[in-house]
Parts: C-alpha cells; sequence; structure tokens
C-alpha cells in the first residue's frame, strides 16, 4: 500500500485552515504529524513527493516538492539533503519540473527539497500588485514591517521549521540524513540561499546560486523588497545582502565551498539586478578563498541556462556532503 493510502487512512493529513496565534503554541506538537502527501511519483528510480503542512511560522499551509533517490529507498540509508529555493513568481514546481535536478541526484544519493516562494493565501494589502514583491517574492528574510511581519518569516520557516517538518516525519525522516544538508537557489533563491548560509553557518555545508541577486540592496529589486520588508529600510538590508554580510565579517568557516554560474547573456544581469562581480570583489577585499564565479557566454536568466548547470551544482553539493 503507498505511503499515500496510508496516510489519508490514519487522518493523519488534514490540510489545516489558516492558524490564528492563539492556535499556533497549542498546535506545535501537532504540525509535525501533519505533512500530507499529496502526490507520490516514482521518478529517476526515486521518489518525489508533492507536500503541503500547515505552517506555524507564516500560519498558512506551506507546499514542498520533495525528491528521494533510489539509494535511500531501496537501503534505508538516509541521503543528504541539497535545499533548492526558488526565484520570483516561482512555486516549488518550476525548478521539480524544469530544473533538471533529479536525474544527477538520482545518481549521486542526494535528496532534494524545493520549498515554496512565500506564504500564499493572504489578505494582505498590495501582495499580489507586482511579480517582483509580495507573494512569491519573499527574498527569504524574516519581515520586520508591517502588515508582512505576521506572516513573512520565510528565514525562520526555511532554516528552522522545513528541516523539522521534514526530518521529524515518521513516513519521510528516516530517509533523510538531517546532519548533512547543503543549500542553492536561483535569482532571488541565489540571494535566500548565499544569504542564509552566510547567516546560519552551521546548518549547512556548502552553497551555490544561479544568477543570484548578490548585492540587493544596490539593485532595484533589493531596494523594492528592503523597502517594503523591513522598518529599517535598506539600512536594514544589509543584514540580508551577501555581499554586506561578508563585508560585516561574519563569516568564521575557512574556505567558502560557494559556486555560483551566471549567463552573460541574462537581461537581468545586463541591467544591474544580479552583480555578481561585487560579490567577487567583497570575497577578495576580506582575503576570503573558495567562491567560484563562472560567466557563460550566451546563456539567458531562464531555466535552460539552469538546467545546464544544475547536473554541476548536484555533485558541488554531493562533494561538499561526502557522497563524491
Ligand atoms: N514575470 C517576469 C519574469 C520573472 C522571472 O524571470 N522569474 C524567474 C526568477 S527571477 C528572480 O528571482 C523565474 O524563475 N521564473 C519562473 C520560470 O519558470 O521561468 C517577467 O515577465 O519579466
Amino acid at each position: 500500500m503507498s505511503l499515500v493510502s496510508t496516510l489519508t487512512r490514519r487522518q493523519l493529513t488534514r490540510q489545516v485552515p489558516q492558524l490564528t496565534h492563539t492556535t499556533t503554541r497549542s498546535f506545535t506538537t501537532t504540525v509535525k504529524m501533519a505533512l500530507e502527501i499529496k502526490a507520490e511519483i516514482t521518478t529517476f528510480n526515486g521518489k518525489l513527493y508533492k507536500l503541503t503542512h500547515p505552517s506555524t511560522t507564516t500560519s498558512t499551509p506551506m507546499s514542498i516538492n520533495l525528491f528521494i533517490p533510489p539509494s535511500a529507498l531501496s537501503k534505508t540509508t538516509p541521503a543528504p539533503v541539497l535545499i533548492y529555493l526558488s526565484g520570483l513568481t516561482c512555486s516549488p514546481e518550476n525548478c521539480t519540473e524544469k530544473g533538471f535536478f533529479q536525474h544527477r541526484a538520482s545518481q549521486l544519493g542526494l535528496a532534494l527539497v524545493y520549498p515554496d516562494t512565500s506564504p500564499r493565501g493572504l489578505s494582505i494589502p498590495g501582495q499580489s500588485d507586482s511579480w517582483d514583491f509580495g507573494e512569491a517574492a519573499s527574498f527569504y528574510l524574516d519581515a520586520t514591517a508591517d502588515p508582512w511581519k505576521e506572516n513573512y518569516k520565510m528565514e525562520t520557516y526555511i532554516t528552522t521549521e522545513l528541516p523539522s517538518v521534514l526530518f521529524s516525519s515518521p513516513q519521510l525522516g528516516p530517509y533523510l540524513d538531517k546532519e548533512r544538508v547543503s543549500i542553492t537557489g536561483h535569482s532571488m533563491g541565489g540571494h535566500g540561499a548565499l544569504t542564509l548560509y552566510l547567516k546560519h553557518q552551521d546548518k549547512y555545508k556548502s552553497v551555490s546560486a544561479f544568477a543570484p541577486i548578490a548585492n540587493p540592496t544596490k539593485c532595484p529589486w533589493g531596494e523594492k523588497a528592503f523597502k517594503g520588508y523591513l522598518a529599517g529600510g535598506l539600512e536594514e538590508g544589509k543584514k540580508h545582502d551577501a555581499v554586506e554580510l561578508l563585508r560585516s565579517g561574519i563569516w568564521k568557516g575557512g574556505d567558502l565551498k560557494a559556486l555560483v554560474d551566471v549567463g552573460t547573456g541574462d537581461n537581468f544581469y545586463k541591467n544591474g539586478q544580479l552583480l555578481p562581480e561585487n560579490l567577487e570583489a567583497v570575497v577578495k577585499e576580506m582575503g576570503l578563498e573558495g567562491l567560484k564565479v563562472r560567466y557563460h557566454e550566451g546563456y539567458d536568466h531562464s531555466y535552460y541556462f539552469m538546467a545546464s548547470f544544475s547536473g554541476e551544482h548536484v555533485e558541488h553539493a554531493a562533494r561538499h556532503l561526502g557522497l563524491l
């Protein structure tokens, strides 16, 4: 019998409506049980699970896609985990369907986690007015400005609740090695991967990014996000900016273990939204090692670019997670 039907029968999986603050505390123990498996799909000899759970951090349901490689399914050897943070406008589906990560992850024995890009289904004024702010555009930080700060807490969600929910799941947790986790992402998700890696050095073994927004306090996307989500605006935004974090001396971990790919035909790069050169410059300025930035002629910002290099990002993570 499949996991899906087992879970349904046990009634562990009912999607819970949006939580209120008064219910949040008493709900915590239930949450860990409440990963609902919406679909179980066989792919590359592994399993892709489409999941949802009620989040106590965002007070909304949150979707996650999870790929378990065949090595973990057959040998019950827990797989190391690569978390992929998506870009503006994305849900977990975009990269799952066209990022082409699963092929190499299956071969190497790496699990993949695709979280969502923001809380959804709220009624915050302005949340859907533009594609680069609000829903699907969280910038992976904990907002401090009204009206966002109640729900837009994606830094806490990604670094704390997401792993807790997955690793403590009785059905899926045993497939995952909670001690071996790396992080990657694209564009806004590349910004998320870099900044969460720098801020949570105990949680991730390596980082990589495709076309990341590397210096958001200095580009239009980041300026708009930080002025909207943060009470302290751009000054506070420095705490969520990879270049500024490195400049502050936050990195204590030796070699950076960071890989960044950028396409020279990427219009967002050409228009100054990404600024990877500033990342290279600050790494040099701080005397750090272990950042590789590659510029690929002709590639744009799309998943055609990402899919061309996703196998190498899986290998980068696998190397630092002890699989290669
Ligand atoms: N809607 C926009 C384009 C938005 C876009 O390119 N989003 C990228 C991420 S950009 C940085 O975070 C993306 O990954 N989109 C999803 C996809 O499947 O391509 C416009 O119209 O210009």
